[in-house]
């Protein structure tokens, strides 16, 4: 079921029309459906099918607190990378016990910050790092528990700027270097090890890159035991594609499923370990939407153009990966001309635009709306050209409520200072 489907001409989300939430809280507008969201997360959960399961949602997807605070109430974890996030996920209301701290760059504040809060485990990628955890972790007489991030060195089949998981990226251990570096941790005195991770990648759109890290990593953790390392989780990362366009990507129970049958083997000789996913867009990406109007239409010599008040620092994703959205219009129009257009912003670069050749029936004045803008929209805005953040609201059934104000001009400067 879409929760954002056309009603008598009209765009709704859930059961309030766009237009109004336009006319209400303004434009450029970014607006969430609850039931979305919560059925995502839902399927996640039922793809365990009962088996020991842990979901933390990849917090950079979208780190609006309220819809963090909404996540925290389905009893999952979160996949952070930051002490912002650590922050965000905290003032949410979340438990620090269910928190997975991952990125290449963890700083000492970062690494105290999750030791005094309590996380449930470091995914570890480099070896300075676990070296860096462990001195922290002495200096704060606690024990830090660790997985090592490895790069299975497997192609996710994916745009280049989002694929982590060969060798050439920046993301995680070699797993050539692994059995080593997880001997090296299970003799230090502050560090705990409790798992495995890898993540190869975002918009994954077939099982078998999965797979295939999976395999690999089957018989580091056939290693892993025969030197007498247990473990208690293996992370799957995120990953998992959505429906932008054509795209067909797997369902969370066919990962899942696909992922214990190659896990069985394996499982009958160690047991079985906890599954952790740490999946943002997969949540996030198809319960948003990004609606925004058209300024003005312009014609150049048979070019047409959108001229919309939306900008790429509002939604920078097909400026940044060519990725296509799809860009739909909020009244259907029947009457007007369709025409092809690209779909630009008022911010001062070529780049700018949300969508190239698209045939639309628009007006001056028309509402515009992005699909799939839940996740890494927002998140990844900015105030580039001075442009304040946009609103955000979160609707559900009938109610609408404000999950982000839009920013005012003084907002723009207020961390500023003139000179004395
Ligand atoms: C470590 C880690 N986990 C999870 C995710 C979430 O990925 P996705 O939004 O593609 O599910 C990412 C981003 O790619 C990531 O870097
Ligand atoms: N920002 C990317 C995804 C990055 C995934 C983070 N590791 C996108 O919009 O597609």
């Amino acid at each position: 079921m879409d929760f954002f489907s056309y009603k008598n001409g009209e765009l709704y989300a859930e059961e309030v029309p766009v237009k109004q939430l336009a006319q209400t809280y303004g434009t450029p507008l970014y607006v969430y459906s609850k039931a979305t969201l919560l059925r995502h997360v839902e399927a996640f959960k039922n793809a365990f099918a009962g088996r020991n399961g842990l979901v933390c949602y990849a917090v950079k997807a979208n780190s609006n607190l309220a819809l963090l605070q909404l996540l925290s109430q389905q009893d999952i974890g979160f996949d952070i990378v930051s002490g912002g996030e650590l922050a965000r996920v905290i003032a949410a209301g979340a438990n620090p016990s269910k928190v997975i701290f991952s990125g290449v760059g963890k700083t000492e504040e970062e690494i105290a910050m999750a030791l005094e809060v309590g996380i449930l485990c470091f995914n570890v990628e480099s070896s300075m790092e676990l070296d860096r955890i462990n001195t922290v972790a002495q200096r704060l007489g606690k024990v830090a528990p660790i997985s090592f991030r490895i790069n299975p060195n497997v192609d996710a089949n994916t745009h280049p700027y989002i694929s982590t998981g060969l060798r050439e990226n920046k993301f995680g251990i070699p797993v050539e270097h692994a059995l080593d570096e997880y001997l090296r941790a299970s003799k230090m005195e502050h560090v705990k090890i409790v798992g495995l991770d890898f993540h190869i990648g975002s918009q994954l759109t077939e099982i078998s890159p999965y797979i295939d890290a999976i395999k690999t990593l089957k018989s580091l953790i056939r290693k892993l035991y025969a030197a007498g390392i247990r473990l208690h989780h293996l992370d799957i990362g995120g990953g998992l594609g959505v429906t932008y366009s054509v795209e067909a990507p797997p369902l969370p129970n066919e990962l899942l499923n696909a992922a214990y049958a190659e896990l069985q083997d394996l499982f009958e000789d160690v047991g079985e370990l906890q599954i952790v996913v740490e999946p943002g867009r997969s949540i996030v990406a198809n319960a948003g939407i990004f609606a925004y109007k058209v300024e003005f239409t312009k014609d150049n010599l048979g070019k047409n153009f959108a001229i919309v008040d939306a900008g790429m620092n509002d939604n920078i994703r097909p400026s940044l990966y060519q990725a296509f959205m799809n860009i739909i219009t909020v009244e259907e129009n029947p009457d007007t001309e369709l025409k092809l257009y690209d779909v630009v912003g008022p911010v001062c670069e070529t780049g700018d635009f949300q969508g190239k050749n698209r045939q639309l029936r628009v007006r001056p004045g028309d509402l515009l709306v992005t699909r799939g803008a839940g996740a890494y929209c927002s998140a990844m805005g900015s105030q580039y050209n001075s442009r304040p953040k946009c609103a955000e609201v979160l609707v559900d059934g009938d109610k609408v409520h404000l999950i982000r104000e839009r920013e005012t001009y003084e907002d723009l400067w207020a961390k500023e200072k003139l000179l004395g």
